[in-house]
């Protein structure tokens, strides 16, 4: 992975070298902090142990059953289907990859009518095992392949703890199981039996994605300076901190997509806590700069643009044209096309004074998605230590929860009650 941040030394908010230098120090105290906390595997600093942790072997025994799936559900939400999707998503792969990971009706009936569910390899996924939208989404997975009398059992696999719904219906099913890695948060589990699976089932190279990983944490070391990861999370933060509290996840390459949806997670559960944190913004280039670059480019100075590329891809060429107009485009290759509008787009910001990040790696492959994966837990986990949160935890998603479950009858719970206590001002 490499990160420039030439164009945050001139923006406004920005940083000066001087101004990097001197956060250095801190960056230096925060990973001796993270350095002790993954040696005690403490709860969270665990996951950037991952790349050690990791089996491979482990992952590709347990779906060796499902080798002849035409398709691979997995059933799952929030960091237990996320990191799972980029993987995926980024690699592509001859078997296809679905995700249940909400509970529209319509949606969900229009997967389950599409898929061959005979031939389809289920995952359900949850450190927990009491995900609502996640049990409630088997149960319907369950009686649809039911229905269309196929076995079930011959077709799913959990992912879950040690104890819980999914691990007893596995031991009364005796369904093949993985276990979610201890200490490591949903949202920084791409990198573990929970994003890997799927991965796995779809043939692709888990040594190679771990192998990314490693080296990302390699370059784990006291200097902002000498760490790709470390630099994005000191910088990221200390625009935040300079009011760019909005950080737009910009990937140039359609099969990032997720990857910018994985990163909202990980960047809001982590960091928005006690009345901070840096609101992540999904975008996509080419096709953002049709839409919210107007706002990146001359909106307010409160946001940090992070523009992702790989350096190489496979490309296309634009064929010959007639049209007088286009002939600049004649000849020419899409990713060269794409190309010139991430730069275009890096330069617009920085002559609006826009502050802005670039961050490569050298294709969208194995190797790539591990480097950009553990790049950005490592930047997550820097961050929340310089700006003194609880990076591993997420009260604040339980409220929220109670209420749903006190609505559905599912117990007694005063936030319930405050649904019907609702203020209503509805104009029709
Ligand atoms: O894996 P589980 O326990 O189903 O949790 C799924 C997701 O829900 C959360 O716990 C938030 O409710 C996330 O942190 C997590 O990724």
């Amino acid at each position: 992975m490499y990160v420039d941040l030439g164009n945050v030394l001139d923006s406004t908010p920005g940083l000066s070298r001087e101004q990097l230098e001197r956060l250095d120090d801190r960056v230096a105290d925060a990973h001796e902090r993270i350095e002790a906390g993954r040696a005690d595997a403490e709860h969270g600093y665990a996951a950037l142990n991952l790349p050690e942790t990791t089996d491979p072997d482990e992952i590709r025994a347990a779906v060796e059953p499902f080798g002849d799936a035409e398709a691979v559900l997995t059933v799952g939400i929030g960091g237990s289907a996320l990191g799972a999707a980029t993987v995926s998503e980024a690699l592509g792969g001859d078997v296809d990859a679905y995700f249940l990971d909400n509970v529209d009706p319509e949606d969900t009936t229009r997967l389950l009518d599409s898929l061959p569910l005979d031939s389809t390899a289920v995952n359900v996924v949850s450190r927990s095992g009491t995900t609502a939208e996640t049990l409630a989404n088997f149960l319907v997975v369950r009686e649809a392949m039911e229905s269309a009398d196929v076995d079930w059992t011959e077709q799913t696999f959990v992912t879950t703890g040690d104890e819980g719904n999914l691990r007893q219906l596995a031991e009364k099913h005796d369904l093949p199981a993985l276990k979610v890695p201890d200490g490591v948060p949903g949202r920084f589990s791409a990198l573990s039996t929970v994003g890997l699976a799927c991965a796995a089932i779809q043939g692709h190279d888990l040594d190679a994605i771990l192998a990314g990983a490693a080296d990302e944490a390699d370059k784990l070391s006291g200097s902002l300076f000498d760490s790709p990861a470390y630099a994005y999370g000191a910088a990221s933060y200390a625009l935040d901190r300079r009011g760019a509290t909005v950080n737009a996840m910009m990937p140039y390459a359609e099969s990032l997509e997720y990857f910018a949806e994985w990163f909202a997670q990980l960047w809001a559960e982590s960091l928005g806590k006690e009345g901070v944190g840096q609101t992540p913004a999904r975008a996509l280039g080419a096709t953002d700069q049709h839409s919210q670059l107007q706002l990146y480019r001359a909106g307010r100075h409160d946001k940090l643009v992070t523009l992702v590329r790989p350096r190489e891809r496979e490309d296309r060429p634009i064929p010959e044209t007639e049209l007088e107009g286009l002939s600049y485009l004649g000849g020419s290759t899409l990713g060269e096309l794409l190309d010139a509008e991430f730069e275009a787009t890096e330069a617009s910001l920085a002559a609006a004074g826009q502050p802005n990040i670039r961050v490569e790696i050298d294709r969208v492959d194995e190797r790539g998605v591990g480097e950009l994966l553990y790049g950005m837990e490592a930047a997550c986990v820097l961050y929340g230590e310089l700006e003194n949160v609880s990076t591993f935890t997420q009260p604040a998603v339980e409220w929220g929860k109670r209420a749903a479950r006190g609505l559905l009858g599912g117990g007694d719970f005063e936030e319930a009650d405050a649904v019907s206590d609702k203020t209503r001002l509805e104009i029709e």
